[in-house]
């Protein structure tokens, strides 16, 4: 006799969520409260209890890692962060990971990530701007494209997405972009991945940029990473925040320049000392849009990098990555062509 036809189960994917703070967990005294409240005031499991419907798209568990201001987000929380990642994904019954966090510096934990995972598998990061507690927060809906995202074989091999206000924006390219307005994160240079279609991610681009398990950089013996500062130049800039740097033991400048990364004439010596030491100096652009690119100045000769499209907060991070391999400016300069 024939076997009776068996209905197929499909066996839902799992999803860890990781929570490290932000207002997406953030509680306020009133409803009405947009601003002034606490960041980082609820656990995990008050963010899941609020998005009952994404038990019905994947088996979701919760971790939390921190419980921050993403403001004050720093080298020992991203790296324990990474290594968790790293070793949840290399289980076979983990299929994607959501990273819940404060949206002031979610572009570099997005960034950084992007850079250190070493699995193809989704790695979706969202926050909010509204608190928990808000008439129309924006945290529960994100948390719902998130697993959607995290659970979609679609996502994988793309690196490190960020699923906010129903877009889909690629870890390199994504930047907050409005200080208060939920359609803060766009990638305003070279544009979205993706949509949620009625909660479905669909996809209609990916980044030539290596990421993830393409990239060099191995975080798993890492306590620390190098001190790597940001200048930021203006009418006037003297140089002196660059001798700080230096003699505040940092290995890595990135100038934040005007125009096409240029430097003030002033700033320049003090510059071209720290490139004498062994610093890196990076040259970027406080322009929000446009690469940084070569110049014919003694820029170029002196060794400095220029950073592409990469903002100074995400110039810096490579240059961090880069640092734990070569203080070597032309083997740096190919990272910044490569990541
Ligand atoms: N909207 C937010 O998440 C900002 C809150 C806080 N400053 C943070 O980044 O964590």
């Amino acid at each position: 006799a024939e076997a009776p036809v068996q209905q197929q189960k499909v066996a839902k994917p799992n999803v860890v969520i990781l929570a490290t703070g932000g207002t997406i967990a953030g509680s306020a005294a009133s409803n009405t409260q947009m601003t002034g409240y606490k960041a980082g005031a609820l656990g995990i499991d008050v963010l899941l209890q609020a998005v009952p419907e994404i038990h019905k798209v994947a088996n979701v568990k919760g971790e939390q890692i921190s419980n921050i201001g993403s403001e004050s987000m720093n080298n020992k929380i991203w790296l324990k962060l990474a290594k968790r990642i790293n070793e949840l994904l290399a289980k076979p019954d983990v299929d994607g990971i959501v990273i819940t966090h404060g949206t002031d510096t979610l572009e570099e934990t997005a960034y950084f990530l992007n850079l250190v995972i070493k699995s193809d598998k989704p790695v979706v990061i969202i926050g909010a701007m509204r608190p928990a507690t808000a008439i129309s927060a924006d945290g529960p809906v994100n948390i719902l494209n998130a697993v959607n995202l995290a659970a979609s074989k679609d996502a994988k091999g793309r690196g490190v997405l960020i699923a906010m206000n129903d877009n889909i924006n690629g870890a390199r390219d994504v930047q907050k972009t409005n200080t208060l307005r939920v359609d803060t994160f766009q990638s305003p240079e070279l544009g979205y991945l993706g949509y949620f279609e009625n909660g479905r991610p669909v996809f209609y681009k990916a980044t030539t940029r290596k990421h993830t398990i393409d990239t060099e950089f191995d975080v798993s013996n890492l306590n620390d990473l190098p001190r790597v500062d940001i200048i930021y130049s203006h009418v006037n800039d003297d140089g002196r925040m660059a001798e700080a740097a230096v003699a505040n033991g940092a290995k890595g400048i990135v100038h934040a320049g005007t125009g096409n990364g240029s430097i003030h004439e002033a700033a320049e010596p003090a510059l071209y000392d720290a490139a004498k030491k062994g610093i890196v100096v990076v040259r970027s652009a406080r322009v929000p849009n446009g690469p940084t690119i070569e110049s014919t100045a003694a820029w170029d000769k002196a060794g400095f990098v220029h950073a592409g499209t990469l903002n100074p907060q995400k110039a810096r991070i490579l240059l961090q990555l880069g640092l734990t391999k070569t203080n070597d400016p032309q083997k740096i300069s190919e990272m910044f062509k490569q990541y």
